[in-house]
């Protein structure tokens, strides 16, 4: 029977009149379990994968394999199919998607075009900020989005996407034009299990990717090669070691910015550290493929800024802080590097960070470990405990720190005091680094979230302790 539909929803207490209801088995419950409660809430057509026992004759069933699959295709229809009116570009990689996503959205409007993006930070369209809930959001948000950078004009849009939203097919459905792969470390192995699951979530993303699209890959990293087993889309390389088609060479790196070699140009960019010379190859070798000119994407590429909260210098009083979203050991580990590879002279490194409460809890001792491997101070704080007791977090990370670093390292589980706790323990020259946090307004603890700002507080304490 041939039925209007009024919406699509994936919860039922969303359902209203004539609604469709895809029924999901999520990570907690079955969405099977509440068809009954959506078409109480007036839904009449049901998508599931297990039809229910008693079936109601006013209502429609449609039996599928997967459906959140389903779910992905019936969004993008019901959107008008946007991703094929736009340039879609998604990048993936344990960390430096927002990073990438933001350098490419900003790139493309200096460029001159409309453009959307959709990240951990923020989703955009052209200047018009939509508010983020995830790093990549379920396929019905992100059909809606995109349908609307459509209708606003955009022709292009840089995507994030997490392995969780590849595994739980949040992004079916969407035609690419590419996709980017920046690196794969340790993380999120409490939702996947295992580090080759981790890996397989990642290459899903290429498995999916049409004919005439582009896979971009990390060359220096050994999953790159990975990705690109068994993908049809056009196989593309960047990287700073190994052969590769969009190649760089860092020719200075400081606390100033980076002096990078491409292609036999010298440019000079604001970002910092090699992990971002990295990002800008991925931005570059991007706009190349989509068709931009080589030198026009250089020149504009040099006065770009990048994401909130990823190496945000505060200078005050002497003291260099450094607020970072480094929040797994190997951004930990690259940002940590990077600052001492810019140190000029005996100036200390302060490092205040913390570790999410309800999320992986294997890389807890090991970013302790490194904390304090590469600083000559270290306070343990929190960094959203979630349901979880912050003693036990901060615990659990001490307990990974080498005993000859134990006198150099202190919990205080106040973020706040720990940020204090910093800006006394500076002298003039020093760098203080909060990790963890970057660009979040807020500290989550046992369902409520708290304003919490680390580049704010910063400001304050450091203002705070010169007056003092
Ligand atoms: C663990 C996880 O990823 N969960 C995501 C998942 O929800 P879920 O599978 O847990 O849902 P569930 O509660 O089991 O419910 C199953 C189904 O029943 C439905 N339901 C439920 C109750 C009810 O009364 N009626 C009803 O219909 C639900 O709407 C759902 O469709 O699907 C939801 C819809 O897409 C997501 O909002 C939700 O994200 C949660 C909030 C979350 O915190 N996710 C994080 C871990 C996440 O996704 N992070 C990544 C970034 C990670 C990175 O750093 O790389 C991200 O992309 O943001
Ligand atoms: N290419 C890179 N390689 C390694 N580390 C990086 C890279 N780019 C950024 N970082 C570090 O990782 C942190 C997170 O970067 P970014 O926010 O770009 O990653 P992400 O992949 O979007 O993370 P999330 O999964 O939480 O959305 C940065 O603050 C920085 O410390
Ligand atoms: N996307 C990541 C962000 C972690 C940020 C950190 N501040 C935390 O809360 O653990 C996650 O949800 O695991
Ligand atoms: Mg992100």
């Amino acid at each position: 029977m041939e039925r209007n539909v009024s919406e699509i929803v994936f919860d039922s207490r969303k359902a209203n009149k004539n609604a469709a209801f895809v029924a999901i088995k999520g990570t907690q419950v079955d969405g099977h379990q509440f068809i009954q409660v959506a078409i109480e809430n007036g839904a009449d057509t049901i998508v599931c994968e297990e039809l229910p026992e008693n079936l109601d004759k006013e209502v429609t069933y449609v039996q599928v394999q997967n459906a959140s699959l389903a779910l992905g295709r019936m969004a993008s229809n019901y959107y008008e199919n946007p991703s094929e009116r736009l340039k879609l570009v998604a990048v993936t990689g344990t960390n430096g998607k927002t990073s990438t996503v933001t350098l490419l959205f900003q790139l493309f409007m200096e460029l001159g075009y409309q453009v959307g993006l959709i990240s951990t930070v923020e989703n955009k369209v052209n200047d018009e900020v939509i508010p983020s809930t995830h790093t990549t959001p379920d396929a019905l948000t992100i059909q809606s989005l995109l349908k609307k950078m459509v209708e606003k004009g955009c022709t292009h849009c840089f995507m994030e996407a997490s392995s969780h939203a590849i595994v739980q097919g949040r992004t079916s459905g969407l035609v690419f034009s590419g996709a980017v792969f920046t690196n794969i470390t340790h993380d999120h192995l409490d939702y996947h299990g295992t580090f080759d699951e981790y890996i397989r979530a990642k290459k899903m993303l290429f498995d999916q990717l049409p004919k005439d699209s582009f896979a971009l890959v990390n060359a220096d990293d050994k999953r790159g090669m990975v990705m690109l087993q068994n993908c049809k889309a056009v196989h593309q390389t960047f990287g700073l070691r190994y052969p590769s088609d969009f190649k760089a060479k860092v020719l200075s790196n400081t606390i100033e910015g980076l002096e990078l070699d491409i292609n036999n140009k010298q440019i000079w960019f604001r970002m910092i550290g090699e992990f971002n010379a990295y990002n800008l190859l991925a931005v570059f070798g991007t706009a190349v493929l989509l068709g931009e000119e080589e030198e026009e994407v250089l020149m504009q590429l040099s006065k770009v800024k990048g994401a909130q909260g990823r190496f945000d210098k505060i200078s005050l009083f002497g003291v260099t802080a450094i607020v970072d979203y480094a929040h797994t050991p190997d951004a930990l580990e690259n940002v940590l590097k990077t600052i001492s590879g810019v140190r000029t002279g005996g100036e200390q490194v302060i490092t205040v960070v913390g570790c999410g409460g309800n999320r992986d809890k294997a890389k807890r001792p090991i970013m302790a470990k490194i904390a304090a491997k590469y600083s000559d101070k270290v306070i343990l704080t929190s960094d959203n405990p979630r349901d979880e007791e912050p003693m036990d977090i901060l615990r659990e990370m001490e307990a990974g720190v080498n005993p000859v670093d134990f006198k150099k390292t202190v919990i205080i589980e106040d973020r706040r005091e720990a940020i204090k706790t910093a800006g006394i323990m500076a002298k003039k020259g020093d760098i203080i680094l909060v990790a963890g946090k970057g660009h979040e307004t807020y500290q989550e603890v046992k369902g409520v979230k708290h304003p919490f700002d680390d580049r704010q507080i910063v400001k304050e304490m450091l203002n705070l302790l010169n007056k003092e």
